[in-house]
């Protein structure tokens, strides 16, 4: 099994960097767990006090069942996967059968934060976008896929997103074996992280 982590600030481009990945290799050969899906259930509180988490400082994900269920992973145990809402700002009840893979992905702004989790990986990358670019696109992607407005997109990145990032995502950066600049844009370093990890599956098969 191959452990992959991506990593980098929000609106940088991972999610779209790893459905390109995704697209070339064998279809059924990889298992993705988002960092996302691991936030905390913070259901004892009300709305209005779960949209006030801080949900980019480390404490805000559930790392311990992560580092647990990639471990289940790599001993060929099927995982539970928890299903998050950015609406509710809840975990549904519901959770998603995943099972090993030859290629595990890693995605999340904190991803390479951990030492744990960055032990357990065997590819380490970091996203890297200007943060003007990465502001533009989360503010048309949270209004239309999390329910937000222009304002409380604006709040957020002042409050919590911009000073978590440099407290923590952008220092994890040095961690990373190799830096994506311009994301699912960049052919080139895909076609490279492709070749690499079909090169991988080949020699342990
Ligand atoms: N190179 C790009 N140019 C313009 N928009 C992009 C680019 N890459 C991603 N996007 C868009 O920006 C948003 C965030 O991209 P995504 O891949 O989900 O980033 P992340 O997973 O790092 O938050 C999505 O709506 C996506 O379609
Ligand atoms: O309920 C929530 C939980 C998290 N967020 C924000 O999401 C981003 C991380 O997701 P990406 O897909 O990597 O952009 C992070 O900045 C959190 O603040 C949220 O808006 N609502």
């Amino acid at each position: 099994m191959l452990i992959i982590g991506i990593a980098g600030g929000t609106g940088s481009g991972k999610t779209t960097v790893v459905r390109k990945i995704i697209e070339k290799l064998p279809q059924g050969e990889v298992a993705v767990l988002p960092q996302d899906s691991y936030y905390r259930d913070n259901a004892d509180m009300p709305l209005e006090e779960r949209q006030e988490i801080n949900f980019d400082h480390p404490r805000s994900v559930e790392f311990e069942l992560l580092v647990e269920h990639i471990k289940k992973l790599k001993n060929g145990e099927a995982i539970d996967q928890p299903i998050y809402s950015y609406l509710t700002c809840l975990r549904s009840e519901e959770t998603i059968k995943v099972e090993p893979k030859e290629v595990v992905i890693i995605e999340g702004i904190l991803a390479l934060t951990q030492p744990e989790l960055r032990d357990l990986m065997d590819l380490k990358i970091f996203v890297d976008c200007d943060a003007d670019d990465r502001l533009n696109r989360v503010i048309k992607r949270d209004i239309v896929e999390r329910g937000r407005s222009v304002n409380k997109v604006l709040d957020r990145y002042e409050k919590t997103v911009k000073p978590m990032h440099l407290q923590f995502i952008e220092p994890s950066k040095r961690y990373a074996d190799i830096i994506v600049p311009q994301g699912g844009n960049n052919v080139v370093a895909i076609n490279i992280l492709t070749h690499f990890i079909e090169k991988n599956l080949i020699v342990k098969l």
